[in-house]
């Protein structure tokens, strides 16, 4: 299973390349990667198996942060709803491609953090409110969905990984708390 020794760390140079897509039909390799991404998210937003194994709980990962610089994400985001077990989003992405996003931007009240950092940077991140992807499932069927808010920003900061950009890029550091104007700030405490 997938820990947080396999994660790269701030610094390693695959986190700073744009990965390669990934040809269709994967490999058995490539599949068996993609669902121990996904395990691992699993894994991790589960309380028990998270203290046993030192997991941060993730709600996202990407191949080159497994040292694979391939096109490949894989997403559990949660319900907001604690009485929910459903996921508000959970799927593996091949090749996926933002093909459409809303001029509105968003970003996290709390800033954001990264699996692959070890530090906390603070500071808005602010990213599209909806975005249309298109993407390839692990048994090469093409998908085309419409998400906003958390799953929304949770799938562009992983595609940010394939294209090598960090989350910190992105913020303002002459100003890391402005609010570019059209920007709705989402809060976990709000809806
Ligand atoms: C960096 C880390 C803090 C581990 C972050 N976790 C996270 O947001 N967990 C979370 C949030 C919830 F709302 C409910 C819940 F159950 C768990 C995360 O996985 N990522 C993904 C990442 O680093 N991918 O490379 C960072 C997030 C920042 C904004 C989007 C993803
Ligand atoms: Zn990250």
């Amino acid at each position: 299973m997938l820990t947080m020794k396999n994660v790269i760390r701030e610094g390693h140079p695959t986190l700073r390349k744009v990965a390669e897509p990934v040809t269709l039909p994967l490999t058995n390799d490539e599949k068996e990667l993609a669902m121990e991404m996904l395990d691992f998210l699993k894994n991790s937003q589960d309380t028990d198996i998270a203290e046993k194994y030192e997991l941060r709980p993730g709600v996202g990962i990407a191949a080159p942060q497994l040292n694979v610089s391939k096109r490949m994400i894989a997403v559990h985001v949660p319900s907001d709803l604690p009485e929910d077990t459903a996921p508000q989003f959970s799927d593996i992405l091949i090749n996926p491609r933002i093909i459409s996003h809303s001029v509105k931007q968003t970003c996290l009240s709390e800033g954001e953090g990264c699996l692959s950092v070890d530090r906390e940077v603070q500071g808005y991140v602010p990213r599209n409110k909806r975005i249309r992807i298109e993407y390839f499932d692990t048994d090469g069927n093409k998908h085309n969905k419409r998400l906003k808010d958390f799953p929304s920003i949770v799938i562009q900061h992983e595609i940010d990984h394939l294209n090598g950009i960090m989350f910190f890029d992105r913020i303002d550091s002459d100003n890391p708390m402005a609010l570019p104007k059209d920007l709705e700030v989402l809060g976990y405490e709000e809806e």
